[in-house]
């Protein structure tokens, strides 16, 4: 059979059951089934700031933005009619998303909301202050002859959602989304991959925004004349509190929400039940999702994944080099640090260290715990701005740039802890750190060199082990100068371990970058690297080939202590 691309298989689901109700289901349904199809619009856009991890309470005020618009071009009938003016809803609504995301690089959680709620209390006073066009004169929006009906526009707007959710996913597999994703799971592992997380925030809120703003005009087009009432914050929150319970970031979810909010409170009302109690039972579903961490679609999704035949486990295996080389060396200056500093309060971390890795080598980086070999790797890759001292790579400084900017010019890190999204595949997530497009072939070879796990295997289903292999490989697939590795072996079993020393010895030769790499495994440092520094108290102690300064007495008693070192 062949392989349909996965963006195409939510929205052709939902484009195949849109058909069968524009079949099936008779007239007045289809009025309500049009709301819900607007609603599920809506929760598109609350779907992409969702997954760049940041709450959105504003929804409905990037809609009425797209209202206000298609009401005014009806007003001044401008040519291109309804279609037309949908588009310029959304596009007019895009810069408040951008505005609203400016406060999403410096407030999380539920600061944003606290934001993006106050927006929503706002712009409901200025849209019943200003009233919307044609409102004052009865002025319908215009629709087009064959939209004339409400089967019509039911399939219009059916049309419209299936390709805002193709859009969205398409975005969604592209770099672009996969920075979404890196943003909620690590902010600094995103800049360390080169990728602006304030440019993955703002273009999160404005594709909310965008498709928010479709959904705003489409209404204007379905009700004809839209006000104030269409667009309170109270609705903001419902959809936010039916994104969460539903999973907006699944097409299925977004539709299946917009489903609940639409006809959940017309069977209440069918029922003679306050139509309230929708809400309160949207609230009572999303405090559920959030006490167990999962939405409706995530759960359906994982469900759906875990039948699938999982690869082999053992696959994970660092493979020993054909024949095992010695540890590269060289004399041309690649990093070159001087006099760098760092303070945390009393603690004085780093202390004036000087070191330079030279071009073409595998150096260790080697101290017990506390000495400042984590502190080292931050300031180095732009995270302590604090820091005192330069840093040149190749000749460039990088003291002044941000951490995506050192990515950018070549300085690549891994973390110590997991910072790999769960919610990627290998594959994706290598794309996306490599920055650059990557064929599936090169992709395959890395993988195989480094032990990593296969492209399609999910993050999520990762040991440890294998997510640092995993995060070896991005760093070196995006072509770096210098790659620092912080503690790579973590996880790993020591005849592994061994096997990676020996891949690493060969990676200067291979993808052209030095590799500064911190290990507490010294037989390691041993095997992969022609020289070492030590660090103890943020001070270098120690540098030479690793088999010399192991060997010195100062070492040992860092290592050791005072007393086993003199025994
Ligand atoms: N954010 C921070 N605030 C205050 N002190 C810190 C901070 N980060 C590190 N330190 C301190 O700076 C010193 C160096 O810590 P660092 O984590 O760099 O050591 P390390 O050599 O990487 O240790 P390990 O091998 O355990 O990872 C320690 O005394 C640590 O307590």
């Amino acid at each position: 059979m062949p392989r349909v691309d996965r963006s195409l298989v939510q929205p052709g689901g939902a484009l195949l059951v849109i058909v069968a109700a524009a079949v099936l289901v008779p007239e007045y349904w289809l009025f309500l089934a049009t709301s819900a199809l607007v609603s599920a619009i809506v929760l598109l856009g609350l779907g992409v700031v969702g997954r760049a991890g940041m709450n959105s309470l504003c929804a409905l005020s990037f809609a009425a933005v797209g209202a206000w618009t298609v009401a005014r071009l009806s007003v001044w009938d401008v040519p291109g009619g309804l279609l037309l003016w949908v588009v310029a809803g959304g596009v007019a609504a895009t810069p408040f998303g951008v505005l609203i995301g400016l406060p999403a690089l410096r407030l999380r959680g539920i600061h944003l909301a606290v934001v993006t709620l106050g927006f929503a209390a706002a712009s409901e006073v200025v849209i019943a202050a200003v009233n919307f066009p044609g409102v004052d004169t009865f002025e319908q929006v215009g629709r087009p002859g064959f939209l004339a009906t409400d089967r019509q526009y039911f399939v219009y707007a059916g049309l419209l959602f299936v390709v805002a959710a193709f859009g969205v996913e398409l975005l969604s597999r592209t770099r672009m989304g996969a920075a979404w994703r890196a943003v909620r799971f690590s902010e600094r592992a995103t800049a360390a991959a080169g990728t602006s997380v304030a440019r993955a925030k703002l273009s999160a809120f404005a594709l909310s925004a965008f498709v928010a703003g479709l959904a705003g005009g489409l209404l204007a087009g379905q009700v004809g004349m839209v006000t104030a009432q269409n667009f309170q914050t109270i609705g903001s929150l419902a959809l936010f509190v039916v994104a969460v319970m539903a999973g907006s970031e699944y097409v299925g979810g977004a539709l299946f929400g917009g489903l609940l909010m639409t006809f959940v409170p017309e069977i209440f009302r069918r029922l003679e039940i306050s139509q309230d109690w929708a809400n309160i039972l949207f609230a009572v579903g999303a405090v559920q999702a959030l006490s167990q961490g999962t939405s409706i679609s995530d759960g359906i999704a994982r469900r759906v994944r875990t039948r699938r035949p999982v690869p082999e486990p053992g696959e994970r295996k660092v493979a020993a080099g054909e024949a095992r080389r010695e540890p590269p060396s060289g004399d041309v200056p690649l990093l070159k640090v001087e006099g760098l500093g760092i303070r945390f309060g009393q603690i004085a971390a780093l202390k004036d260290v000087d070191l330079v890795v030279p071009e073409g080598t595998v150096m260790g980086l080697i101290g017990p715990n506390g000495a400042g070999k984590s502190t080292l790797t931050d300031a180095l890759s732009g995270f302590l701005p604090s820091a005192t001292g330069s840093v040149t790579l190749a000749g460039e400084t990088l003291n002044e740039r941000p951490a995506h900017r050192r990515a950018g010019a070549g300085l690549r890190r891994t973390f110590q802890q997991d910072r790999v999204p769960t919610s990627l595949t290998v594959g994706a997530y290598l794309r996306f750190a490599a920055g650059r497009r990557v064929e599936r072939a090169e992709l395959d070879e890395a993988c195989s060199f480094l032990g990593c796990p296969t492209a399609d295997r999910y993050v999520a289903d990762l040991d440890v082990g294998s997510r640092r292999l995993l995060e070896v490989t991005a760093a070196l697939l995006a072509r770096p100068k210098l790659v620092v590795l912080d503690e790579p072996a973590a996880g790993l079993a020591r005849a592994e371990s061994m096997a990676l020393a020996d891949r690493l010895t060969e990676v200067p030769e291979r993808y052209g970058a030095s590799v500064l790499l911190i290990e507490h495994d010294l037989d390691m440092v041993r095997r992969a690297c022609a020289t070492a520094v030590v660090l103890d108290f943020g001070e270098v102690i120690a540098a030479g080939p690793p088999a010399e300064i192991l060997a010195r007495p100062e070492v040992a008693r860092a290592y050791l202590g005072d007393e086993v070192a003199l025994a």
